[in-house]
């Protein structure tokens, strides 16, 4: 039997994920929650996407409430919170709206479990595939974060390199593209239910005219994870940039033991060889940003800009912010699935 899910909010992430959701078998999306109250906006952008491009099997509206394509009929709903849903034939709420709900409160929803496409200090676990999955215990963890796309791409990289070569100090900086919270000329700050840093007058000013510096929880979201990585080891900041997706992390380590650069290759090699999820990929040609999107593979290491001297490892890492941190959303479903059974 498919597993049965509503999707709460059909912004970048959520609508990513049904698209995702929607190639496999084993999941039946029923619902999506949104406070977009039009029905029609949200075909017309599910059907329509910049970035990904038109999808082929188009939505269309159906009952009022209701869209269909040729494989699935889906309720639209228009609540501002998930506990005021009617759940009972729900198995699973992904929840892309970035509203942090209070987890005390969630904890109470009639469903197997939650996942949160966001880092999350109350979450019973936040999860990331190369990084904790071991910890996955269902019988305890209902709500599930998946962290953030910054530090689902970091943390397997760091994580291998510590295992091998202890990381005593390091530094990062992320170089993300836009984000909807952002504006298209100079403005005020507008607060979003999706950012948790400070106010911040960056956020403000024109995102296609400008590389703008902010600070990044990348380093905080990686310490619910693994808590040895966290801003007292490694320091971090981050660009943002206006491309559409594929972000990119500059990553400065240093570590207890010296290493060589052929030394880091092989450990990357090695583990893109033995790995049970798509997490590591290398990439030796001369690509850009663009060339990996719709990749699934969780970090990019690019070993052109490799570096190592001594006790310094000095690494460019690529991954897809939405459709690739989508992506992995879907696989830890699957693999908490798969725990269940
Ligand atoms: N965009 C990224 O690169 C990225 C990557 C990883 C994780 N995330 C996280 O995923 C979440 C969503 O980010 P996004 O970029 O898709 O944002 P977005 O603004 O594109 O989408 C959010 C969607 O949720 C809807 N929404 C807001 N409040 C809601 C509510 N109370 N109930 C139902 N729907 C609601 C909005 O109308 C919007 O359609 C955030 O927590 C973000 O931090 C984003």
């Amino acid at each position: 039997m498919s597993t049965k899910i509503l999707l709460n909010g059909a912004g970048r992430i959520g609508k990513a994920v049904l698209k995702q959701l929607l190639e496999n078998k084993d999941f039946e999306v029923v619902a999506i929650n949104e406070i977009n109250p039009y029905i029609e906006n949200i075909v017309y952008s599910i059907n329509y996407d910049s970035t990904y491009g038109k999808f082929e099997d188009k939505f269309k509206i159906v009952e009022n409430s209701y869209i269909q394509n040729s494989k699935s009929k889906i309720k639209i709903l228009n609540c501002n919170s998930l506990l005021d849903i009617d759940l009972k034939d729900i198995d699973i709420i992904i929840d892309a709206s970035g509203k942090k709900e209070d987890v005390k409160l969630l904890e109470k929803l009639p469903v197997k479990s939650i996942f949160l496409t966001h880092p999350n200090i109350n979450a019973h676990i936040n999860l990331i595939l190369g990084a904790n999955e071991d910890k996955l215990d269902i019988k305890k963890h209902k709500i599930i974060s998946t962290s953030s796309c910054n530090a689902t791409a970091l943390l397997p990289a760091l994580k291998l390199l510590d295992d091998k070569k202890e990381i005593i100090c390091g530094d990062i900086v992320t170089i993300h593209p836009l984000l909807n919270h952002q504006r298209v000329l100079d403005g005020n700050y507008v607060g979003s239910a999706t950012r948790d840093i400070d106010l911040n007058f960056e956020f403000g000013r024109s995102s296609t005219q400008n590389i703008i510096p902010s600070r990044t929880t990348t380093i905080k979201a990686c310490s619910y994870v693994l808590p040895k990585f966290n801003t007292e080891l490694i320091s971090s900041n981050s660009l943002r940039v206006p491309t559409d997706t594929v972000g990119a992390i500059n990553v400065t380590l240093f570590t207890k033991l010296s290493s060589t650069k052929d030394e880091i290759v092989d450990i990357f090699k090695e583990f893109e060889k033995n790995q049970e999820f798509p997490i590591i990929l290398n990439n030796f040609e001369p690509l850009v940003s663009s060339d990996f999107k719709k990749e699934k593979h969780t970090t990019i290491i690019d070993h052109r800009y490799l570096e190592v001297k001594n006790n310094m490892i000095k690494l460019l890492l690529w991954y897809d912010n939405e459709w690739g941190y989508a992506s992995k959303v879907v696989e830890i479903l699957n693999y908490y699935l798969k725990n269940i059974k």
